[in-house]
């Protein structure tokens, strides 16, 4: 029986082995993680995180050939194939802080491997990580050469949170580079052979190592960079009464394009995007490519000029200030579907409302009171210089509440901002709302799940990213001359 293992139960090594284990009843899958909470919980009937068809694939596998443990190196040293899941965050000091991707938990995990291994492995490359990092692994993995043959693979993961099961049932393509040698040819047949229990064969994609590790950094910023099109767009429509759900309608259709990917909101979040697209501006700056670590820059730059437009429009059209003023926040996750609020859009324009004093009283069907409180002591953005991080009043998140539901959270507020695209939030009782608000009421829909039309008949005043503007919606102070 084959054995894997994979290091880091986290959002992609958690689904990803499972759907492997489900897939594929010969061969034995443990995920193995240093944090024991986190296997404890993969262990329980309340997993660690929350994605739509998880709970039953795991139940389906879960100790039939699917194993979750804290016993990391015995789980490493038995594995024919270990998967590399760990997570690979923007670098916060030393060299290259806050572009570069911090490979510290991969090295860690990469000298533990070289130290208990025991037999031939094939090492897979499942996190994202800079190109060549499979040279420097390498060189770890065979530096105190025991005679084991460690072949080194780079198979990126494409899932999107929320849609994750659907993404590894069905992926629209799975790349696995390797070393163009015998060995190298062997170890991508043997992870090939691995997916071929599920995938078609025309999906398996093979290629060379360091073109693998590229397309996922490229395939992440080009999907941020239609992000970043459509809301630069957004604002432009604001700017000139068009529609931007139409503009990317008519744009959608030439087939060229197609129409996913494009829906404006208030900014992209997630773990992913801001951080690959950092890490490939470091890249290319350090291979000289200034012109090009430009060009990919602006997609990131464009992102946070959206989220601050949004925080300048609530505060510009209710008075100019919200001192004081309780703004109900509708959505905290980066995305519906998942509780996930790493780099979410409402950490930043919560941070911008309590920069300007509001209370804010926020409710998400999918993250703790405890998440959202410790997101919002963090660091906050600074708009002005967005490449500075602040740090936040140690009073400010005495200004915020959590609550259990959207009527909740509205009572008594003067404004309505709605963050994240949850279904919930298209079937609201919009007139209980309105009646339970302070007049005049104001809504702000970052994410355009709400019918404008209806909302502006109930009374309210309504801001819709890209939407042709209420007149009670002030226009933003044009920029002052540089
Ligand atoms: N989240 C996504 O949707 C997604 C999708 C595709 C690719 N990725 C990439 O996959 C990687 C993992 O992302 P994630 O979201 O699963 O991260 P995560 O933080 O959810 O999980 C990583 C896990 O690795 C564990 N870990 C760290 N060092 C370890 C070590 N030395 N030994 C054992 N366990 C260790 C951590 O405890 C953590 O549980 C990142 O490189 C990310 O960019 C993420
Ligand atoms: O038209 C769109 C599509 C997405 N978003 C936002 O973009 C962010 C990212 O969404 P999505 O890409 O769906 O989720 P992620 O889980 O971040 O997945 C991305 O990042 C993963 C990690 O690298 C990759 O594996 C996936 O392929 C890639 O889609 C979220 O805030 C979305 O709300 C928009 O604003 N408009």
């Amino acid at each position: 029986m084959v054995k894997i293992c994979c290091i880091g139960a986290g959002y992609v090594g958690g689904p990803t082995m499972a759907m492997i284990a489900l897939k594929c009843p010969d061969i034995e899958v443990v995920v193995v993680d240093i944090a024991v909470a986190r296997i404890n919980a993969w262990n329980s009937d309340r997993l660690p995180i929350f994605e739509p068809g998880l709970d039953e694939v795991v139940k389906a596998c879960r100790g039939r050939n699917l194993f979750f443990s804290a016993d990391v190196e015995k789980h490493v040293a038995a594995a024919d194939i270990v998967f590399v899941s760990v997570n690979t965050p923007t670098k916060t000091r030393g060299l290259g802080a806050g572009k570069a991707a911090d490979l510290t938990y991969w090295e860690s995990a990469a000298r533990m491997i070289a130290d208990v291994s025991k037999s031939d492995k094939i090492v897979v490359e499942k996190s994202t990580v800079p190109v060549k990092t499979a040279e420097a692994i390498e060189k770890i993995l065979t530096h105190n050469n025991k005679g084991i043959n460690f072949q080194i693979l780079s198979n990126p993961e494409f899932l999107a949170e929320g849609t994750a099961i659907e993404d590894l049932a069905k992926p629209d393509r799975v790349l696995i580079g390797g070393r163009e040698t015998p060995e190298g040819r062997k170890a991508v047949e043997a992870l090939k052979a691995v997916y071929a229990h599920w995938v078609p064969e025309e999906n398996i994609i093979t290629m060379n190592l360091w073109s693998a590790e590229i397309s996922k950094l490229a395939a992440n910023a080009i999907l941020a960079q239609r992000i970043s099109s459509i809301n630069a767009m957004s604002a432009l429509c604001e700017a000139t009464g068009a529609d931007v759900a139409e503009v990317a309608y008519a744009v959608g259709k030439d087939s060229r394009i197609g129409p996913k990917f494009l829906n404006a909101s208030v900014g992209f979040g997630g773990s992913c995007f801001q951080k690959d697209i950092l890490n490939l501006v470091y890249i290319c700056e350090c291979n000289g490519l200034t012109e090009v670590a430009n060009y990919w820059k602006q997609v990131v730059q464009i992102n946070d000029y959206q989220k601050s437009r949004f925080v300048k429009r609530v505060v510009s059209s209710m008075f100019n200030t919200v001192s004081g003023k309780k703004i109900a926040v509708l959505g905290f996750a980066f995305k519906k579907d998942t509780g996930d609020t790493r780099e979410t859009a409402a950490i930043d324009v919560c941070h911008g409302l309590l920069g300007d004093n509001a209370k804010i009283s926020v409710y998400d069907p999918q993250v703790t009171a405890d998440q959202i409180m410790r997101d919002l002591a963090m660091n906050k953005f600074d708009w002005d210089h967005p490449q500075h991080l602040q740090p936040m009043s140690p009073t400010a998140t005495k200004q915020v509440d959590v609550v259990w539901d959207a009527y909740e959270a509205t009572k008594g507020a003067h404004g309505v901002c709605i963050l994240t695209e949850w279904d919930e939030f298209k079937k609201l009782d919009y007139k209980r709302i309105y009646d339970g608000m302070q007049k005049p009421a104001f809504i702000f829909d970052g994410r355009n799940v709400i019918n404008v039309d209806e909302l502006r008949k109930i009374g309210f005043v309504v801001y819709s990213v890209g939407k042709p503007l209420d007149p009670w919606v002030k226009d933003l102070p044009a920029a002052p001359p540089s």
